[in-house]
């Protein structure tokens, strides 16, 4: 009986090891991305992954991978199992962006995103991803996005008039500002009244119960604390949470119910007066993105089968929310950084900038003088090379990732090194044949910064760039401008525009209402689900960025 026992346990201890090493060992080995020369790993336990996303120093690696490897390179993904593809070559990339029913975004990420946001456009697959697209692309059209405008220069007037507050009370003339966690509250109220008619009011106050909730759940899903084994358990099986919630499932269960019931009802109501108004023979006049959305969804270009559920519209709040408030704001707050460190910039700008007069209140300004305003700023030379220069320098999105969902050959146009089968390398330029499954790292900073095509100065901040641009520029895939800070291809960004809108006008609001100061504070990048600013040593008090701000209506000194 014992014997029995001990050779049964035997057995399935040997077949475990015997799959374990054929599905993690033999067969990434099979897959043809194997023949790509691999980055050396630190120790057998390690990845190259905190290397090449690490913003503090990923773009020194990346710089070395492409002079020892050529712009496509096999990398360590997490797993031994994990072999990665990591491309800088443009063609490639075109290639694996474009092509994006072949190209999906990794289950896991889809499931993650899901638990938090719901299944709206950031995390959905396939078809359904196309149906939501088609119905969210009219509101975010050039006409309609315009409309938003007034929305983004009331709540400019308002933190500006929140500064003069705090500075006055702090000594009249300057305070050091958390400039990061300002724009965070500025673009919340932004994405709520812009995306759902919402008033947060978080620039007032930060007690909004809908406020509180999302950036409560957000904060979560950013969150370093976490158990990452928990984590990758509740993604693998999603049961584990609704038996044994630990305390991040119940917070998000917690923010889900407030979500659910505050902009649940929101959704409501406007798909009502949507309704109403399309029964009443006049369109609805609502020019929010889930109003626009609503009407793309009933109008008759979309048939009824590809319609959008009630559900599916609450999840692209809840999305364009999560998607469309971080990422400004870390544009936003990298921006001024650049300005503060770069006080020449600053005040070429700011000349520019005061030659489109601004009245001292909102209430000032009729819808026509605002639409005139917003036309005169937005197309300042200068202001635009500094936008696209802050944006290219510092993408608030690092790095993403794509999984192969068939086999598949990726053109390339630049050199790689292969391994040559009696050992060692050969440099070659041939496609890329990669197996199903195979992830692709779409390294969007390695791309913005890399200087073989921006010059030797491509590290540096540089607004004038953008007048002499060198041709190869022109070859880089990317939605704004060849860069690939919005990504490219079917699931480019969306609010890419919109984004501009908003930092152009919150920038504009900003800098000829104060100056910006670098307080001499050590700030470092870090990657936590976008690039943040930190202290360093400071790591424990999160993200943040002091910048001394003074004003300039009371102060003679810039
Ligand atoms: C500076 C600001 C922004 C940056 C840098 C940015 C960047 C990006 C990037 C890189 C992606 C592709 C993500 C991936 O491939 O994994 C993306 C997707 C997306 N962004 Fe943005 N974004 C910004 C602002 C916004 C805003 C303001 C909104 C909404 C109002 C928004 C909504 C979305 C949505 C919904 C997607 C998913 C699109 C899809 O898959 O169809 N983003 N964004």
């Amino acid at each position: 009986m014992l014997w029995e026992i001990l050779t049964t346990s035997l057995a399935i201890c040997g077949g475990t090891l015997a799959f374990c090493y054929y599905q993690f060992s033999i067969v990434p080995r099979r897959n043809p991305l194997w023949k790509v020369c691999a980055l050396p790993r630190p120790s057998l336990f390690h990845s190259n992954m905190k290397l090449i996303l690490d913003p503090s120093f990923s773009c020194k690696a990346h710089e070395a991978i492409a002079e020892q490897y050529g712009r496509s390179v096999r990398v360590q993904g997490v797993g031994p199992w994990d072999q990665r593809l990591l491309t800088f070559d443009p063609v490639a990339l075109h290639h694996v962006t474009k092509n994006s029913n072949i190209y999906e975004k990794p289950w896991t990420t889809q499931r993650f995103i899901t638990s938090f946001i719901g299944c709206g456009l950031l995390s959905a697959a396939g078809s359904v991803h196309k149906r939501q697209r088609r119905v969210a692309t009219p509101a975010f059209s050039i006409q309609n996005l315009r409309a938003f405008a007034p929305i983004v220069f009331e709540r400019g007037f308002r933190l500006r008039d929140r500064w003069r507050d705090i500075i006055t009370k702090n000594s009249g003339d300057k305070a050091v500002l958390d400039v990061c966690m300002w724009a965070s509250r500025i673009t919340f109220d932004v994405i709520g009244a812009a995306g759902f008619d919402y008033d947060f009011n978080s620039i007032k106050n930060d007690t909004n119960e809908l406020f509180c909730a999302y950036r409560e759940m957000f904060e979560l899903s950013i969150s370093q604390n976490q158990n990452v084994m928990r984590q990758l358990l509740s993604i693998y099986f999603p049961i584990v949470n609704v038996l044994f919630p630990d305390l991040a499932a119940r917070t998000v269960k917690r923010c889900h119910k407030v979500i659910w019931r505050v902009a649940g009802t929101l959704v409501q109501e406007k798909k009502k007066k949507v309704l109403d108004a399309l029964q009443g023979g006049k369109p609805c006049e609502d020019k929010d993105l889930l109003a626009l959305m609503l009407k793309s969804n009933l109008s008759t270009e979309i048939p009824p089968d590809q319609r959008l559920s009630d559900e599916d519209i609450l999840n692209n709040v809840n999305t364009v929310m999560f998607a469309g408030s971080d990422t400004s704001s870390l544009g936003l707050t990298w921006t001024l950084y650049l300005l503060a460190k770069n006080p020449e910039v600053q005040d070429q700008l700011r000349e520019e900038l005061s030659t489109v007069h601004c009245p001292e209140s909102f209430g000032d300004l009729s819808v026509d003088e605002i639409d005139s305003l917003y036309g005169n700023v937005s197309e300042l030379p200068f202001f635009d090379k500094v936008i696209k220069e802050a944006l290219r320098l510092v993408p608030p999105v690092h790095s993403s990732i794509r999984v192969a969902d068939q086999d598949d050959v990726i053109p390339t146009s630049q050199p790689y090194k292969i391994q040559k089968p009696g050992g060692g390398a050969v440099t070659v330029t041939s496609p890329i044949r990669v197996g199903k499954g195979t992830v692709v790292h779409i390294p969007i900073e390695a791309f913005n910064l890399d200087k073989s095509v921006w010059g030797p100065d491509a590290w540096e901040f540089k607004p004038d760039r953008w007048d002499n641009l060198p041709d190869v520029v022109k070859t880089q895939p990317g939605l704004y401008s060849n860069l690939m800070t919005f990504s490219a291809g079917p699931r480019s960004c969306i609010g890419m525009r919109f984004s501009i809108i908003e930092i152009k006008i919150v920038i504009y609001m900003l800098v000829i209402n104060f100056s910006f100061h670098d307080t001499g504070a050590d700030i470092i990048k870090s990657n936590v689900v976008f690039t943040r600013p930190y202290i360093k040593n400071k790591y424990q008090e999160g993200s943040q960025l002091p910048l001394r701000v003074v004003r300039l209506d009371k102060s003679p000194i810039h």
